[in-house]
């Protein structure tokens, strides 16, 4: 008994975000319904979910911008509700649209935040803030005419000027290449390596991938949440591949079938998903000897589990 009680008293120790039930209502609507998170330190932790379903403002609520409806918590250890200034400083917020001056050199922009934040030492925080995210040489290119992948590094680089304890991520990498989500995400596993905590909402797999761990939001609930692989084998999903040449008239068929809730296709081969796997492997039996189709179960994909987390929510 002591045992549980020392490890429940570590577990809060480690956590960086700990806060249950939170709610936010906007008018009629409750848009994050009794919403449970914990975060511990040095972790990545992917918040997903579709359009709206209120990734960000629980990020909001996280950092003390938005005040909650409901619910309880801390985050850093100070109480959610009543300390936000003090979450505030400590925490490092990149917004979905995060805001420069165009017409200001990278290292200007820099060091307007610094100043902003109220920080010693500005020149050398701006140089090794440039330095860490690669940025040196470009530093008197103008904000304004720097790509998606460069901007998305300067607006990091503006929020760890402050040295905080807990990064707060709001789609960082949209409409950014492959190779500069690739690089921002080495980046961030360094600094979490370092003991910086990470939230970052996302709609990339890859990335989800990359977390330690996932929370997925539909419509203000949250509906699944543990590492990739916990989140894929809890989801009860059996997946069948069929490749093949000319699949895609197959796809209509095994769709209309009860036991199959999606059929995905992706290029020569479907994904067909059901929950069900007696059901599905009798519809397989049907087709699997159709000539010129392969048939092979696999695993599902977070993406299959997604779309049906999502599907079985919607218009709820
Ligand atoms: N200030 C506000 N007033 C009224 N409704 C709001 C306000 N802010 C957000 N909402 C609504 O709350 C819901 C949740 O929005 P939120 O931005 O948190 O979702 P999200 O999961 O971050 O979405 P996305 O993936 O598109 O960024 C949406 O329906 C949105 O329109």
């Amino acid at each position: 008994m002591s045992t549980t009680r020392r490890d429940d008293a570590m577990s809060t120790t480690r956590a960086v975000i700990a806060v249950e039930d939170l709610v936010k209502r906007f008018g009629e609507r409750t848009v994050v319904d009794h919403v449970n998170l914990t975060v511990d330190r040095g972790k990545i932790c992917g918040f997903l979910g579709p359009n709206g379903s209120g990734k960000t403002t629980t990020i909001r609520m996280l950092c003390g911008l938005l005040t909650p409806d409901g619910g309880r918590g801390t985050c850093l250890g100070h109480d959610i509700l009543r300390e936000s200034d003090a979450i505030k400083r400590r925490v490092g917020y990149m917004t979905q649209r995060f805001g420069f001056y165009e017409d200001l050199t990278i290292a200007e922009n820099l060091d307007f935040v610094a100043r902003l934040y109220g920080l010693s030492q500005r020149r050398r925080r701006v140089d090794e803030s440039l330095e860490s995210l690669g940025l040196t040489s470009r530093r008197a290119q103008l904000a304004g005419s720097l790509s998606g992948g460069w901007k998305q590094r300067l607006a990091l680089a503006a929020c760890l000027l402050h040295e905080p304890d807990l990064l707060l991520l709001d789609e960082p990498t949209a409409g950014v290449d492959p190779k500069a989500r690739r690089e921002f995400w080495d980046h961030i596993h360094a600094l979490a390596g370092r003991g910086l905590t990470v939230l970052v909402s996302t709609h990339y797999m890859d990335e989800a991938e990359r977390c330690h761990e996932i929370y997925y939001l539909a419509y203000g609930r949250l509906k699944a949440h543990g590492t990739v692989e916990q989140v894929i084998a809890s989801s009860g999903l059996s997946v069948w591949q069929v490749r093949g040449a000319n699949v895609a008239g197959l796809g209509e068929q095994l769709s209309s079938d009860p036991a199959v809730i999606s059929v995905t296709s992706f290029g020569t081969t479907l994904h067909v998903v059901g929950t069900d796997p007696r059901a599905l492997e009798r519809v397989v039996g049907r087709y699997r000897h159709l000539p010129g189709t392969t048939w092979t179960a696999v695993e599902p994909g977070l993406e299959d589990v997604f779309i049906h987390l999502m599907e079985g929510e919607s218009g709820q």
